[in-house]
């Protein structure tokens, strides 16, 4: 079916349409089933007049070359797209939980079980990434969703999908850029390191640990590196040395798996040689 699903031509009758699930600047999400398998997927419509007006076509292109040829649990499979006249269809995996940002909200922090979960599957799928030289997967919450199980899915082309109710800090948010992205001198795989940091301050914290009203605040504590660990929730030790390890530049190490032990989350790293 896979095989298929590569050579396959897809069209619009291929699928019957459902509700929609996101709508972005670009574009909706719409539920959709695949009439022949009674497969459930996530059916991005881009306009291609809007692509072209934001000169995107060549990145959208990339993203799909790339995401095509992604396969790991946490990484929302990319099975086809196809175009029309006036539209470009990406065919995507289906999360039936939604997307993990409306968690965060929900819950305003989470535990440190729950985090190091969500953390640990981040870093698999960065090692996976960074070992196809796939970098930069832009990790933002908004770009997290949760699978029928629970599991943590990256999702994202480079275009996050605004929902109904987006995030304040969503627009345009520098939050989880490290000094060289908002610099935006040349970056590697460790961008994704200082990513993973940020986002275990705010699944720990609520609050991504740079966060300030104007963005030239923002943009200042990121540069000094400015982390400071509020008082309130209570954070295990080896939690914030594992935020700090990331954030603080000890970037030549790719995390391996996190381990907790008893609500603990403690950092097993190999230091791996520049490559
Ligand atoms: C950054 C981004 O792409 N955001 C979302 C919009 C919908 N889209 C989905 C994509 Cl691309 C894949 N699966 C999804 N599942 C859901 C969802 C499920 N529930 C119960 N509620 C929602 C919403 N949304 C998606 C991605």
């Amino acid at each position: 079916e896979v095989s298929g699903a590569e050579k396959k031509r897809w069209t619009l009758n291929d699928f019957d349409i459902g509700k929609p699930l996101g709508r972005g600047k670009f574009g909706h999400v719409y539920l959709a089933r695949e009439k022949r398998s009674n497969h459930i997927v996530a059916l991005k419509v881009l306009f291609k007049s809007q692509l072209q007006q934001s000169q995107v076509e060549h990145q959208l292109r990339r993203e799909v070359e790339i995401q095509s040829h992604l396969r790991h649990p946490n990484i929302l499979r990319l099975y086809g797209y196809f175009y029309d006249q006036k539209r470009v269809y990406l065919i995507l995996e289906y999360a039936a939980k939604g997307e993990l940002y409306k968690e965060l909200q929900k819950c305003k922090y989470f535990s440190e079980r729950r985090a190091a979960t969500y953390v640990a599957s981040l870093a698999r799928a960065l090692i996976y990434c960074h070992g196809k030289h796939v970098i930069h997967r832009d990790i933002k919450p908004e770009n997290l969703l949760i699978g029928a199980q629970g599991e943590l899915k990256i999702a994202d082309f480079g275009w996050s999908v605004h929902t109904f109710n987006r995030r304040r800090t969503m627009c345009g948010t520098l939050d989880y850029l490290p000094p060289e992205m908002v610099e935006s001198v040349e970056h590697d795989a460790s961008v994704d390191i200082w990513s993973l940091g940020v986002l275990c301050y705010e699944f720990l914290y609520g609050v991504p640990p740079f966060e300030a009203k104007e963005h030239s605040d923002t943009y200042r504590r990121i540069v000094q590196v400015d982390l400071k660990f509020p008082l309130k929730p209570i954070v295990s030790s080896a939690a914030k040395d594992l935020i700090s390890q990331s954030i603080n530049g000890s970037h030549q190490f790719s995390i391996e798996i996190l381990k907790y032990v008893d609500n603990d989350i403690r950092l097993k790293s190999m230091t791996k040689p520049m490559q």
